[in-house]
């Protein structure tokens, strides 16, 4: 059991890094995964472990500025935009990050954005009713400079009057998050299945 880690959360975090290996979204030691707790606290996966085998020793907990409650413990690389999330948006309860072919591929194909529109599956997201809307999820330069790119991620939000709850990093990974896990989930398979469509619709052009 991990110190401060609730033990519902701590399953909560295990299966959804089960869920996500089961659709080989996080290869090698890829992705990273979080839940908010109160008081500003995040429980988070520690760096470097395959998310497909996770166990409540492979979680810690960090505050919104990506401080380990646990110091000797290293937190996900990719803390800070996790935070990030967290921080702007009060109603994120999870944060989901993977490494999708589909989500991979297509970001290196494709400029700012990648627009996501006439899908059924659309539904999936907050206030779309129709098939008819549209997502437009923006996608980010790759940078090992984490703090800046949560930086880039935020002058991009302010710009944007419509914010989908997810984005992606050019030839890394999406991010995705939800009020809750099972929310944090079904976005992100609802995306990764329009991605896939669109990774599948170019290939054939
Ligand atoms: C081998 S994957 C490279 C790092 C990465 O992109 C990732 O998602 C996992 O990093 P973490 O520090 O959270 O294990
Ligand atoms: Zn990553």
């Amino acid at each position: 059991m991990s110190p401060g880690i609730p033990e519902d959360v701590a399953q909560a975090i295990v299966a959804a890094g089960r869920r996500l290996d089961q659709r080989n979204w996080v290869p090698a030691t890829a992705g990273n995964i979080s839940i908010r707790l109160p008081e500003g606290r995040v429980a988070i996966t520690r760096s470097g472990f395959h998310k497909g085998q996770l166990s409540a020793d492979a979680l810690m907990v960090v505050d919104l500025d990506g401080r380990p409650e646990q110091p000797g413990l290293r937190p996900s690389a990719e803390t800070l935009l996790h935070c990030g999330a967290y921080r702007r948006f009060p109603e994120a309860g999870a944060v989901l990050h993977g490494h999708s072919i589909a989500n991979t591929v297509l970001s290196r194909a494709v400029g700012d954005h990648i627009t996501l529109a006439r899908y059924e599956l659309l539904k999936a997201f907050p206030g779309l009713a129709t098939h008819e809307a549209e997502v437009v999820l923006p996608v980010f330069d790759n940078d090992q400079d984490i703090a800046r790119l949560q930086a880039a991620v935020e002058a991009r939000w302010d710009s944007m009057k419509e914010i989908p709850p997810g984005y992606v990093l050019r030839g890394h990974g999406i991010y995705v998050w939800g009020r809750d896990m099972d929310s944090a989930l079904i976005r992100m398979e609802a995306l990764e299945f329009m991605l896939e469509c669109e990774f599948h619709e170019r290939s054939a052009r």
